[in-house]
């Protein structure tokens, strides 16, 4: 596990180009700067080319689109292809809507993800695998995780992040599992949403996206953990808050003493 992207990516402030959710958009944007990332946003298809051409890595956010933003989010991931920018996917309540999983299917027939961040309902959903997805939030099922991050990372070759109490990170072959992290992930909507662009900001620093991708999970959730141990009885509201204090102030070291992965 290379921690030490966590100082590589503060040294070289990647700028990542995200297109948000109007939901989540300031705790993604927030959550990135405090990191030590670049954040920009766009709702414009007519600078899809110009705002790939200034970033180092983009986040495509599924989580509530026009159609409009559609053909927007289409455009984008295919000049992130075509210009060889590292490009993270996440596709926001697909286990639960039909019509978010039938348009996630159709972009990803005009573009290729390099990882795809979602919570168990969400990587369900793309392999196929029946699961009971509850809105934007995980659900129930009873199948393995390791195996459906797998088989939704073979069939779209890409890496896949399944993320939950444990984040199982794998290319479809290797599986490195996060077990670091705090419930109150779960009370604070757009958790989830932030991972996905942190994960982005790390592909622009680490060419290796299996590597970038676990580095992110481990560091996100670890700062989570100890902003969480930091104070009793943290509720939503303050957490969030803290969490963007642990993003900008957390080191390294401070992540390795409590590393929890295999
Ligand atoms: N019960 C839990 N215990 C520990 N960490 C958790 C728990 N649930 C989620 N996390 C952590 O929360 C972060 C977000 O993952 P999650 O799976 O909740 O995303 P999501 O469902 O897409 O969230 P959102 O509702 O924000 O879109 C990850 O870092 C994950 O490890
Ligand atoms: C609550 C919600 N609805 C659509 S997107 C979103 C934020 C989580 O991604
Ligand atoms: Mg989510």
């Amino acid at each position: 596990m290379k921690v030490d992207l966590l100082d590589t990516l503060r040294h070289q402030n990647p700028i990542v180009f995200n297109i948000s959710n109007f939901v989540t958009v300031q705790d993604v944007a927030n959550g990135l700067n405090a990191l030590g990332a670049s954040p920009i946003m766009s709702e414009e298809v007519a600078e899809a080319e110009e705002m790939v051409g200034l970033s180092s890595a983009v986040c495509l956010n599924l989580g509530a689109f026009t159609q409009t933003q559609v053909e927007q989010i289409r455009k984008v991931g295919e000049v992130a292809n075509q210009q060889h920018k590292p490009l993270v996917i996440d596709p926001v309540a697909v286990g639960a809507v039909a019509y978010r999983k039938m348009i996630a299917n159709n972009l990803l027939t005009h573009f290729h993800p390099d990882v795809i961040r979602g919570n168990a309902g969400e990587i369900a959903a793309l392999a196929d695998v029946d699961w009971q997805a509850k809105g934007i939030d995980a659900g129930e099922g009873t199948g393995d995780l390791v195996a459906i991050a797998q088989a939704c990372a073979q069939k779209l070759k890409c890496v896949v992040i399944l993320s939950g109490p444990t984040d199982v990170i794998t290319d479809g072959t290797r599986v490195v599992k996060v077990m670091n992290g705090t419930p109150l992930f779960q009370v604070h909507v757009g958790s989830g949403d932030m991972l996905s662009s942190i994960v982005a900001a790390f592909c622009a620093v680490e060419a290796d996206y299996f590597e970038a991708a676990q580095t992110a999970c481990l560091v996100f959730a670890a700062i989570g953990e100890r902003v969480a141990q930091a104070t009793p009885n943290l509720g939503a509201g303050s957490f969030s808050v803290q969490l963007m204090d642990g993003l900008q102030l957390t080191t390294t070291a401070q992540i390795n003493a409590i590393a929890a992965y295999q």
